[in-house]
């Protein structure tokens, strides 16, 4: 069959766009829930706000939702006589053209040199994954899975035994263990309110896909299977009493989906396969004409657009709360003094400059000198989408936080090393730089993970870059910001939110340890 290749590449582009910037009404529809259960004034209800307001503006600015635009995997099923390979060379066009346009951050590295290949072309990026079928028009869904929520995925063998809850066995009741306790080891490292696909069975890398392939189902379907059923309604209703929360502050949604599927096994193994994702939950379909390669219908996109950016009562009441709550403007260098006075749940405004540094940033300054001088300065662990203009210049294009705790070996003593006041991630970090933060005189500031482009319209300006051979994600970028709001969770003073968190969920996880699936 020969196909209009330049439509197909058209095709394909749409889908890679929408689904970079368009969240699904299904996922969307999760969050708005979410939002109505949250007690207004909370840091929860404030952070749900944020996210809803970056839904609307990568929306209307057709820029990325979050600037981790993830490992493109493609699910693809084509009638019998479809040439897949020309569907290859079709997407590989539409990823290169996607990226250079800002809609995808380049996210394809050379796993021992570091290169990035700056256009999300590479060995195994991104992921097409063919199957053929009886109809006669081809279906073809897409996934941006950020790295954040892919590093929180978990696999168990049973039978084990789990932190909380005890010994989990060969059967339902075991399954259901390792699904709750997959929820709590995540913690809000994976831009909690998550999404989760399950996957029973199969070895360890035929469980995972079964694991993920679970998360194309639709939010809101009902699995035809009776103990899975009921399996996925309790965990729904249970998993958000360990009171996660978005981001890990707290609060009443830490779940948003649980789908699980299952396979066979062979006697030996006994795998259950997590496959963690968070709110910005990116996955987009379409059914194409097999030789125009035009796109016939979009999926995940039945029923109402919900309105994210309409507020209820409770969300105004949040609204106004948080405005009239206390709200600490910085500006770098910030002095030890003003650091000190920092306490966990402050809200931060921070004004002036501040330097992107990540995982490479991190290594190299373990291990060099700074380009810049970071006496009193503050480092946002981010990896931002850049785009040049034709005089050269750099536009912010999303530039959300990123996971901390990858820095937990680096931080503190980078910190003193530097005289670095203030650090800015998601997640949290560990004991190692919460001790380092009270010796030192620091702050470990929250930000919304996944808000990239709320934060994007508070950087201001593009002040300098360094250490650009690290690949834009992982360069050191001088931001310009205005309005950057964030919240302490680490304090100078040994208080720590995330381990508060992580200590109240897991006494909450063991009261699911009684059986319930006998
Ligand atoms: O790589 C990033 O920018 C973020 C990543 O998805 C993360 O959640 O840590
Ligand atoms: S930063 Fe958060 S929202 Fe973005 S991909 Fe990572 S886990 Fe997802």
């Amino acid at each position: 069959m020969i196909m209009n290749l330049e439509k197909l590449q058209e095709s394909m582009y749409k889908l890679i766009v929408e689904t970079s910037t368009n969240l699904p009404k299904d996922v969307r529809r999760a969050i708005k829930v979410a939002k109505e259960r949250e007690n207004a004034g909370t840091r929860a209800a404030m952070s749900l706000d944020t996210i809803s307001n970056n839904i609307k503006m990568a929306d209307d600015q057709v820029s990325p939702i979050c600037q981790d635009t993830g490992l493109p995997t493609f699910k693809i099923k084509t009638p019998i006589a479809t040439n897949q390979l020309q569907i290859i060379e079709a997407i590989h066009k539409a990823m290169e053209q996607a990226t250079k346009d800002g809609k995808l951050r380049p996210n394809s590295v050379d796993s021992l040199t570091g290169e990035n290949s700056g256009n999300n072309l590479g060995a195994g990026t991104p992921v097409i994954k063919f199957e053929q079928w009886d109809k006669d028009y081809i279906d073809a869904r897409l996934i941006l899975k950020g790295g954040g929520c892919e590093n929180k995925n978990i696999q168990y063998s049973l039978p084990a035994e789990l932190e909380g809850l005890g010994r989990a066995g060969r059967d339902l009741d075991g399954i259901r263990k390792c699904i709750m306790h997959s929820v709590y080891q995540a913690q809000g490292q994976g831009c909690s309110a998550g999404f989760i696909g399950v996957g029973i069975g199969g070895d360890r890398s035929s469980g995972y896909d079964l694991a993920k392939a679970q998360l194309f189902r639709s939010v809101d379907d009902v699995n035809p299977n009776e103990d899975l059923r009921k399996l996925e309604d309790y965990v729904m209703e249970n998993a958000n009493e360990l009171g996660i929360g978005t981001m890990g502050f707290g609060g009443e949604t830490t779940l948003l989906g649980c789908k699980v599927g299952v396979m066979n096994r062979i006697p030996a193994s006994f795998f259950v396969s997590v496959a963690y994702n968070c709110w910005a939950f990116r996955r987009l379909g379409i059914h194409l004409h097999a030789e125009t390669g035009e796109i016939n219908e979009w999926l995940y996109q039945e029923g109402e657009l919900v309105d994210l950016s309409q507020q209820s009562q409770a969300e105004k009441e949040t609204a106004v709360a948080s405005e009239s709550s206390d709200v600490v403007t910085l500006q770098a260098p910030i002095t030890e003094e003003q650091i000190r006075k920092l306490k966990v749940g402050d809200v931060v405004q921070i004004n002036g400059r501040m330097f992107t540094g990540r995982d490479a940033i991190h290594k190299y300054l373990s291990d060099n000198d700074s380009p810049v001088d970071l006496n009193g300065q503050v480092i946002y662990h981010c990896g931002p989408v850049m785009l040049k203009d034709d005089v050269g210049n750099w536009h912010v294009k999303a530039a959300g936080p990123t996971t901390s705790i990858r820095e937990e070996p680096y931080q503190g003593d980078i910190m003193k090393k530097f005289g670095i006041r203030a650090v800015i991630g998601k997640g949290g970090m560990g004991p190692k730089t919460l001790k380092a933060l009270e010796e030192h005189g620091g702050v470990y500031l929250n930000a919304i993970g996944g808000a990239a482009q709320y934060y994007a319209d508070c950087i201001k300006s593009v002040d300098g870059v360094d250490l650009m051979n690290f690949g834009i994600p992982e360069a050191m970028w001088h931001l310009g910001v205005e309005g950057f709001t964030a919240v302490v969770t680490m304090d100078s003073h040994g208080n720590s939110l995330h381990k508060d968190i992580d200590q109240s969920s897991l006494e909450k996880l063991s009261q699911f340890k009684d059986p319930v699936f006998k």
